[in-house]
């Protein structure tokens, strides 16, 4: 059973639809990256995830909604904003006071403390912390209640490349503890080390969702790339097999819609020669940009600073 079931969400703010109509699942075990150009409404419906915004749709953990879970923090844990804390109870206070009105024993706050890492700066308060710091205070309130669902935006933000990496190892492991993770990244490259399946959307609705691999193989398929000393007769014979040939700037041959062994033998076959034969496999964020082509909220100008809303290509 999926550990959320997300149904319709929908939210209007005036005419605009920040999130349209959007459903997917997120199953326990794995990282569920959740992917969208700036704008496309990903903060939006983790609020309307966690009831914090109203609009439409419903949002079930194992089959409740957020607000009638018996345990919310033991139950689901969540950072939507880093820096959401009182400004001068020290990090520590704040943890110890969330846990006890949620009825979760002192020693887990010095627990959640270590496993951020914030030991050495327990006792500051968190308007001294830097935006990673504060991630990492993020992390150990949702930490509290060593929830099995854990819903994170952005939380890589901020974090140097040591935060990140230590960020990555921790989700795959909580997960890989039968957990669920559900995390907004723009690190696409990161998002590509971390996640297993994917939830993406553009302009509020949703794109694609599924395996990480299956959306870059669906996305993007796969090009061979191969180098001959005689590029116009293999083009011709690929062709002939149903390939799409194109010259790449370094007098190679990329071809499409057929796989690399089946080069090799066609080469072979008409005798030509090769001097390198390799598939190129596209790059999480390659297939981003391709699936997300048009979707963008916010488009650069060529030649200039501005950026435009709402433009539909
Ligand atoms: N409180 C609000 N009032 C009006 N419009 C809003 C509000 N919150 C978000 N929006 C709009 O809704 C859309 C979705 O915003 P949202 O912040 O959910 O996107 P996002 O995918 O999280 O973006 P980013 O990656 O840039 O953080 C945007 O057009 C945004 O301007």
């Amino acid at each position: 059973m999926s550990r959320i079931v997300a149904t319709r969400l929908s939210k209007r703010f005036g005419a605009k639809r920040a999130v349209d109509d959007l459903s997917f699942h997120v199953e326990p075990g794995v990282v569920t990256g959740f992917l969208g150009p700036n704008g496309a409404g990903k903060s939006t419906t983790m609020r309307l995830m966690l009831r914090l915004d109203h609009g439409e749709g419903q949002t079930l953990f194992d089959g409740k909604p957020y607000d009638q879970l018996s345990h919310p923090m033991r139950h689901v844990g969540a950072v939507l904003e880093a820096k959401a804390f009182h400004p001068t109870r020290s990090a520590r206070d704040h943890l110890l006071m969330l846990a006890s009105a949620n009825a979760i024993p002192g020693k887990r706050v010095d627990e959640v403390i270590e496993y951020v890492g914030l030991r050495e700066v327990a006792k500051a308060k968190p308007k001294s912390f830097s935006l990673g710091m504060g991630q990492r205070l993020g992390l150990a309130v949702a930490l509290l209640g060593d929830p099995h669902t854990l819903i994170l935006d952005e939380p890589a933000n901020g974090l140097d490349p040591q935060g990140i990496t230590w960020l990555r190892n921790f989700l795959k492991s909580y997960a890989s503890q039968g957990r669920a993770v559900f995390v907004s990244s723009h690190l696409l490259a990161e998002m590509a080390l971390m996640a297993d399946n994917l939830v993406v959307i553009g302009r509020g609705k949703l794109i694609a969702t599924g395996s990480v691999d299956t959306f870059i193989q669906q996305a993007s398929g796969t090009t061979v790339l191969v180098r001959s000393t005689e590029n116009g007769r293999l083009a011709d014979v690929l062709s002939q097999s149903g390939a799409k040939i194109t010259n790449d700037d370094t007098g190679a041959l990329l071809a499409t819609e057929i796989d690399q062994a089946n080069v090799g033998e066609l080469a072979f076959q008409a005798g030509i020669v090769l001097h390198e034969l390799t598939t190129k496999v596209a790059t999480l964020e390659e297939a981003f940009l391709e699936a997300t082509e048009g979707s963008e909220e916010f488009i650069a100008q060529l030649g200039g600073t501005a950026a435009l809303e709402g433009i539909d290509r």
